[in-house]
């Protein structure tokens, strides 16, 4: 007998996110066994009136649900897989990657145009550097503003008028049902995704083994090797989340191919380059060097000022 309690944010990307690892969990769990959701709100939830960078990124999502595993007021949680740091804590491992659900970023625009039909100056909300930089490298007569908060808060945002168009993943919009919203699915061509994006990772303590041998039926193998060569290709740059730094493998017969982008967010430079192989790790390695060899690294230190300012 055991009740694993499932911790989550409170988002409705988050909650369907948690429901579906529950939903697909819980056929594969021994007699006895139950699945508990529990709703944590979290500082990133609260804080919304600055950018996120500035308050510690990403990570702070993440964070405070890891202390709740390491307390153990929750046994699981569920992160979508971009927003999880590249070290985990000690005590902490990833018990699945699930497998990934469409990878690309689309456009959600008010008046039902695409990114080439904008017109100049129209503004486009995105926070993101990785998404400003390459929207800029193709119409750098756009105008990109930051916006915070939930893909129904950003929604709302574009609607009240705010912005012309906005940029999400559409891993999120199938989640959430929002098909019929987008206006324009970007192809990795222009708009190369982000480490990770698309696939969850499920997390729990490395000494809970009973449950990790359960979770086993959530781990997509093909999703974990491109998803491993993505962020190792990532955390070759230091603090590479609030980077402009964009990554996107898939599997082929031959191997593993990861394409990876690192760029200034004006648009100018757009630094990008191909690897491919059957290591993972060294993939991501490879890569990253080839694009420190082209100027990355100068590049990528004149953002982190810029940041810090
Ligand atoms: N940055 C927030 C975030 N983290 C994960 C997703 C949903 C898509 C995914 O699972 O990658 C989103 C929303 C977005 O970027 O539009």
């Amino acid at each position: 007998m055991r009740t694993v309690v499932v911790g989550t944010r409170r988002s409705e990307l988050a909650l369907t996110q948690t429901q579906w690892v529950m939903d697909h969990l819980q056929p594969s769990l021994p007699e006895g066994w139950e699945l508990k959701q529990e709703r944590i709100v979290t500082k990133g939830d609260q804080i919304l009136h600055v950018t996120l960078s500035k308050v510690g990124g990403k990570g702070l999502f993440v964070k405070e649900i890891e202390q709740a595993l390491l307390d153990k007021r929750i046994d699981l949680a569920v992160h979508s897989m971009k927003d999880m740091p590249g070290q985990m804590p000690t005590g902490l491992t990833m018990g699945a990657v699930t497998r990934r659900e469409d990878p690309r970023d689309c456009l959600l625009s008010r008046e039902g145009l695409t990114l080439d039909q904008l017109p100049a100056g129209a503004r486009v909300g995105t926070s993101s550097l990785r998404r400003q930089s390459q929207i800029l490298a193709l119409r750098p007569d756009l105008v990109v503003e930051p916006v915070r908060g939930n893909l129904n808060t950003r929604y709302r945002k574009l609607m009240d008028g705010q912005f012309e168009a906005i940029v999400l993943a559409y891993a999120g919009i199938v989640r959430m049902g929002w098909e019929e919203k987008v206006t324009e699915i970007l192809e990795p061509a222009t708009m190369l995704p982000a480490v990770g994006q698309g696939a969850l990772a499920v997390q729990c303590r490395s000494d809970d083994h009973d449950l990790l041998e359960y979770l086993q039926v959530l781990n997509d193998p093909e999703t974990e090797r491109s998803v491993t060569a993505e962020r190792s290709f990532l955390h070759s740059f230091d603090g590479g989340c609030h980077l402009p730094i964009a990554g996107y493998a898939v599997n082929r017969p031959d191997g593993i191919h990861l394409r990876g982008m690192v760029a200034h967010p004006s648009g100018n430079p757009v630094l990008s380059a191909e690897e491919s192989g059957d290591n993972s790790r060294e993939i991501g390695k490879r890569l990253a060097r080839r694009l420190l060899d082209q100027g990355a690294g100068v590049l990528l230190e004149e953002i982190r000022k810029g940041i810090q300012s």
